[in-house]
């Protein structure tokens, strides 16, 4: 490899410096030498801050362990006394209402589905910007919305049985969506525009029209016989594509060959929980794939059902309006970026031999690439309203909002972007925050575009801080507590209390279970109907399907209705302890450990061997689970916490750790890039790395397992060089 360079007072990876002098910093007008030495600057200034912070979490969590050490036995109102005391509690500020500005209306007026993926996979990167839209046929077609019954399995080939009872419930969604004064859309023989209109010709030969004819807001083609019809119900877009001559639409009455739904409003390209990057050249990928993102010119030649195909991003979608006008719709999703939290150093970039906090050289460089963005420099465009949309993830109580405020300031001055163009996204995903969570708000309050329920770290801060209190419940249970609603309902009214609705998006978390498409479909609407204008979804399949809840629900009706916060607070503080350890079977401790260590080593040996951050992990169920940095932060804390309270002992959880890797290296055969942790696991890296993640989980700061997982990835990438 070629010598870090020296840049200003900064050592720079050779890849991570070519690529922003060559491919970036020309492209901003920006003089190199001054970004080097605005950059180290701002280094300089803010590392000392963020530390301070990072020694405050752990001071805050000893006096906690020390109080729990006293207090075997909690009493409610003394503990929050004690949480109050260290300033872990603090008073809630006075009512105020943010003051975020130029915002697009995917995040301030639009709801929903928030789709979230890995930025570093290239591939499925562009499928999630162009996931705006998508199929409902194909969507219903290969999950198990509908049932395999009665003829209708989804087999090797196409199956024309399943393929009708696909047309037919999804025709019954545009009934809701869209209702006609008479009839249904599946007894349509013709849609056509007449004077401005849709006509819809009836199979009994009856002409009708749409209920409410103000749905119908554009077409391509003939208007005598359209190529595609546009609806728009809650503010989302429906199209009605006809084409005789496609398979489908070629024995359709109406040749209806597919809905196309808006679907993923807005995307997380995601720079933290789902991705595996450790050093500058892991880092310059990332950073690689959001600069084309930006620049519109990312693409990639993949290979899919045999076939060699170039995906790039989608282009606008242009349409005519009723009254004869033009009409462009965004063809691709609205971008947010994740940066990582302020924990984690990089590799990447030292200054005075340290690796610099990555948090902040996320904040420096994503931003620095979006500046192309609001230069208009891009194929397509991103924000139309001049807006940079950062999400910064587990932050700790208002300090740490107030922290990545500054720097977004700073940030702001660097590369030459006015105040306040960088937005913030806040996770509400850890306990300090959600307990603080107006006060958090206040802190960013000119930039704040969302707070969401990241529910997954949640839960896992939730085991970390109270780790001394007593074992927690089984992990199942843990979602059933009433912490957990009072978490969810609060996010929900504090940001609805701090004036989000119009503003930012009140969001909730993701659906872990992926190819769980019915089991969403029942549970999913939940949260437009608790007031959330948007929530994460895993896949492109997923926003399509979850965008069907928001023609269930107006999010904008239901927040209007929603009362004011009160008492929450006190229902966050139960800690969900496991009632009566001693009624727990035998079978069900070992069951349970069983679930969790196969989670971790399935998830943590794809990512310190291969560099994969987010898997799709099958449970002892069979059950395929989306496991990230958060999900591997429950189960890992959950085992050190049952490990601490003796409800499993070290010989138990080293005898699961072997047991399960050899069904995890079995379930994994059929890759031929994976390496096995069995038959020495003490010389594999990610059996080594699962095995401290779970023994030394008590003292992981705040639990989080990215500094196992670095550690052991960047020994593992050391032995393959
Ligand atoms: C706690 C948190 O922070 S949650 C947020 C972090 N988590 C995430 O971002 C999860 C994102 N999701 C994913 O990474 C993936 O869906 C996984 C890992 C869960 C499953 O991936 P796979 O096992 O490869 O899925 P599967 O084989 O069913 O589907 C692959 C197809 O779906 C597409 N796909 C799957 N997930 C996504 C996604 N999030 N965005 C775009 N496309 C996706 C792929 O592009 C691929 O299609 P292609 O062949 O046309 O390219
Ligand atoms: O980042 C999301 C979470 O649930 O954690
Ligand atoms: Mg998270």
């Amino acid at each position: 490899m070629a010598a870090y360079q020296q840049r200003d007072a900064l050592s720079v990876h050779p890849q991570l410096c070519d690529f922003l002098e060559q491919q970036v910093l020309p492209k901003t007008g920006l003089d190199p030498a001054l970004f080097w030495r605005g950059f180290a600057h701002l280094l300089k200034d803010l590392s000392p801050e963020n530390q301070a912070l990072l020694d405050k979490r752990e001071q805050l969590q000893q006096h906690i362990d020390d109080y729990h050490r006293q207090h075997p036995t909690l009493a409610a109102s003394d503990y929050k006394a004690f949480l109050e005391s260290i300033g872990y509690l603090q008073s809630e500020p006075a009512d105020f209402r943010i003051q975020t500005q130029n915002v697009d209306d995917e995040i301030a007026r639009l709801a929903g589905p928030q789709l979230v993926v890995p930025i570093n996979n290239a591939r499925y990167a562009l499928n999630a910007a162009n996931a705006r839209w998508g199929s409902l046929y194909d969507a219903a077609y290969g999950t198990d919305v509908l049932p395999e019954t009665d003829g209708a399995e989804k087999g090797s080939q196409y199956n024309p049985v399943r393929g009708q009872k696909v047309v037919t419930w999804a025709k019954d969604w545009l009934d809701k969506i869209a209702p006609l004064t008479q009839g249904q859309h599946r007894q349509v023989t013709g849609y056509r525009i007449d004077n401005g209109q849709l006509s819809v010709s009836l199979e009994n030969g009856d002409v009708t029209t749409l209920a409410s004819p103000g749905q119908f807001v554009g077409f391509k083609g003939d208007a005598s016989q359209p190529d595609a019809v546009l609806l728009q119900h809650n503010g989302l877009h429906a199209e009605i594509q006809i084409n005789a001559s496609h398979p489908v639409g070629r024995t359709d009455p109406a040749h209806v060959s597919d809905i196309l739904m808006e679907s993923a409003l807005t995307t997380i390209m995601d720079c933290e929980d789902s991705v595996a990057a450790v050093d500058g050249e892991d880092k310059t990928l990332v950073y690689q794939n959001w600069l084309g993102l930006v620049m519109g010119d990312l693409s990639i030649k993949m290979q899919k059902d045999g076939n060699t195909l170039t995906r790039r991003l989608n282009p606008d979608r242009d349409y005519q309006t009723p009254d004869g006008k033009g009409l462009s719709l965004p063809g691709r999703s609205l971008m947010l970026i994740r940066n990582v939290g302020h924990l984690m150093r990089n590799p990447a970039i030292t200054l005075d031999g340290e690796p610099v906090f990555e948090g902040l050289m996320d904040g420096v460089i994503t931003s620095l690439i979006a500046k192309l963005d609001i230069m208009n420099q891009g194929q397509f465009g991103n924000s139309r309203t001049g807006s940079v949309y950062i999400v910064k993830p587990k932050m700790h109580g208002p300090e740490e909002v107030a922290f990545t405020n500054t720097l977004f300031a700073r940030v702001e001055q660097l590369v030459d972007l006015p105040a306040n163009t960088l937005k913030m996204g806040i996770m509400d995903e850890e306990r300090r925050t959600s307990l603080n969570l107006k006060a958090c708000i206040e802190a960013a309050r000119e930039r704040v575009i969302f707070i969401n329920t990241g529910f997954l770290d949640r839960t896992g801060d939730e085991i970390h801080t109270s780790m001394l209190a007593g074992p927690f419940a089984r992990k199942g249970e843990l979602k059933q507590r009433p912490w957990i609603q009072a978490y969810e309902q609060a996010n929900v009214l504090i940001g609805l209390k701090s004036g989000l609705s119009g503003k930012a998006q009140i969001g909730k978390g993701m659906w872990p279970m992926p190819d769980k498409m019915a089991e969403m479909m029942e549970a999913k609407i939940g949260h437009p109907k608790a007031g959330a204008n948007t929530a994460w979804v895993p896949s492109p399949t997923a926003a399509t399907l979850h965008a069907l809840h928001y023609h269930q629900v107006d999010v904008f009706e239901v927040q209007k209705h929603l009362p004011d916060a009160q008492g929450l607070r006190d229902t966050l503080l139960q800690i969900p302890l496991l009632e009566q350890p001693d009624t727990l079977s035998a079978d069900e401790v070992q069951q349970e450990l069983d679930n969790n260590v196969q989670g971790i080593l399935g998830y943590v040996v794809r990512w310190v061997h291969q560099g994969v951050g987010c898997s799709k992990v099958p449970d002892i169920h069979d059950v395929g689970l989306m496991e990230d940095r958060a999900t591997l932060r429950i189960s890992s804390q959950h085992i050190a916490n049952w490990l601490h309270h003796g409800i499993v002992s070290q010989s138990q959880v080293e005898e699961t750790l072997k047991r399960m890797a050899a069904l995890v290296d079995k379930q994994n055969s059929g890759d031929p890039e994976y390496i096995a942790m069995l038959p020495e696991p003490e010389k594999s890296i990610a059996f080594q790395a699962a095995s401290e993640l779970i023994f030394n989980g008590k003292t992981q700061p705040s639990g989080y397992t990215e500094p196992v997982l670095h550690k052991k990835r960047l020994e593992m990438k050391q032995q393959q060089d």
